[in-house]
């Protein structure tokens, strides 16, 4: 089970600090050339060998200075829904004060284990002033006196807060969810179908940075799929002359691309596929990651019964090699098969992660070979011997036989064809290796 901590707490008590200290990273990712800056408001942590993640929500409700009690009742309704254990962080240097019992009142009464986190308690002096926070009487624990800027003291309450949790944790809770992100050429329609995926309900909403400065990863739960879209929106807000518009789409491409694993190229039906978006699939297709064709602004289309067939057609046949990448049609605006689009790409994610038994796919694949062996060569004959999945993390298939050197690339699309016959690899580059044996 996942252990999720929520922080709380009105705002300038310290709470960014708190996270990064607990998350430990720098407090924002910034961008000296534009000051672009993006905080993170999730994130995980490890402390005694538990595991958990971290949400800042303040960070994620407010949107203004001030903070109002619907702020407030939502801030703390996160908490409480979400949390396993919540930390309500007041202000030393400051004291009490009338938000902090506004946020006690609202917190008054959950279940969940709350601690009172006495920030900026820089000095013993200041650590003695933590008295007057009890009666809040909210809490059934000691009030912990930290410092979150030097982290003097948030050992003590760590030791406290993970004795709340019911066992260690998940190391990576994000593993096994697809990270899907959405690329295209300018207008085809990415930030409307965002847009559209946000207007749906959601769990948590998790702006984290990924390994790549840019990337930022949003967790989403709809319809019962759980994905991860992958974005690096914040590249896009600094280019300001034209020239650098090109240059950063290029770069937020390829970076978005690198941190996920199944990417959408959205296209404009009006528009048909272009030759940007045949390059940005051969760079998926190289980085070995999963792809599909979303066809948008299909409501601008005049159309009869056999208009989508027809086009797919052309399609296809423009793909050559690669007629294994799956198209669908939408409308964004009209919200056509915009839940599809999510769940194709949860399939082919599916079939990139799909390992078949060696068993199984000799008993295919050998009957296939029989039938059609590899070409013999100066007189020499070719045995493959059999054929197994490598552990990797993209379909990769060994086939193990007398003469690889041999085996030219037409009979390698042979057995290519034969496995995506047999076998479920839509939207997946498979790749084929031969070894001696
Ligand atoms: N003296 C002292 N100052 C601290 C400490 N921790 C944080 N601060 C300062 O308190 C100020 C507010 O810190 P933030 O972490 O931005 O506070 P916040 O609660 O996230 O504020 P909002 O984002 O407005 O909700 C900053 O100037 C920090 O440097 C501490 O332990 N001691
Ligand atoms: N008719 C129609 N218009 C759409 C559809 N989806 C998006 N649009 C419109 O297309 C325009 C561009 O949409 P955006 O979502 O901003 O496109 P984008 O791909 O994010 O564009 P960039 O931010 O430039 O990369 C907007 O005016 C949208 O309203 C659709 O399915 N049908």
């Amino acid at each position: 089970m996942a252990n999720i901590v929520a922080i709380v707490g009105r705002p300038n008590v310290g709470k960014s600090t708190l996270f990064n200290r607990l998350v430990e990273e720098r407090k924002a990712i910034e961008d000296n050339m534009s000051g672009v800056t993006r905080d993170r408001h999730y994130g995980h942590a490890q402390w005694s060998g538990k595991f958990f993640s971290v949400i800042d929500t303040g960070g994620y409700v407010t949107g203004s200075e001030d903070v109002f009690e619907a702020e407030i009742r939502k801030q703390v309704k996160l908490a409480i829904e979400e949390a396993d254990v919540i930390l309500f962080v007041v202000d030393c240097i400051d004291g009490l004060t009338d938000l902090d019992t506004a946020f006690a009142n609202e917190l008054r009464g959950t279940k969940k284990p709350l601690f009172i986190v006495a920030n900026k308690a820089d000095n013993r002096e200041k650590a003695m002033t933590v008295h007057e926070f009890y009666s809040l009487g909210i809490s059934d624990f000691e009030i912990f006196p930290i410092a979150s800027a030097s982290g003097s003291g948030t050992g003590e309450l760590l030791d406290e807060v993970v004795k709340q949790f019911v066992d260690e944790g998940i190391e990576d809770p994000d593993a096994g969810i697809p990270k899907i992100s959405i690329l295209g050429r300018p207008n085809v329609g990415k930030s409307s179908f965002l847009n559209a995926l946000l207007g749906h309900e959601r769990s948590i909403v998790t702006d984290e940075a990924g390994t790549t400065r840019d990337a930022i990863h949003t967790r989403y739960k709809l319809f019962g799929q759980d994905f991860i879209i992958t974005d690096t929106a914040g590249i896009r807000k600094k280019a300001k002359v034209k020239e650098d518009v090109e240059f950063y789409s290029v770069m937020r491409s390829l970076r978005t691309l690198e941190e996920s694993d199944v990417v959408i190229v959205m296209i404009d039906a009006t528009r048909g596929l272009e030759a940007q978006d045949i390059n940005l699939i051969s760079l998926a297709i190289k980085n070995n990651k999963g792809v599909m064709i979303m066809v948008n602004k299909w409501d601008l289309i005049e159309k009869d019964h056999k208009t989508m067939g027809k086009i797919k057609d052309d399609m296809v046949d423009r793909l050559g090699e690669n007629k294994w990448i799956p198209i669908i049609f939408t409308s964004v605006v009209e919200k056509q098969r915009i839940f599809q689009a999510i769940e194709l790409a949860t399939k082919v994610y599916e079939n990139k992660t799909r390992r078949i038994a060696t068993s199984k796919l000799n008993d295919i694949l050998l009957q296939e070979i029989e039938k059609y062996p590899p070409p013999a060569w100066k007189g020499k004959y070719i045995k493959i011997k059999y054929v197994t999945q490598l552990p990797t993390k993209n379909p990769v298939f060994a086939f193990f036989c007398n003469l690889p050197q041999y085996i030219k690339e037409p009979y390698t699309r042979y057995l290519e064809n034969r496995l995506r016959e047999n076998f479920n690899f839509e939207g997946v580059p498979v790749k084929i290796v031969y070894k001696n044996k």
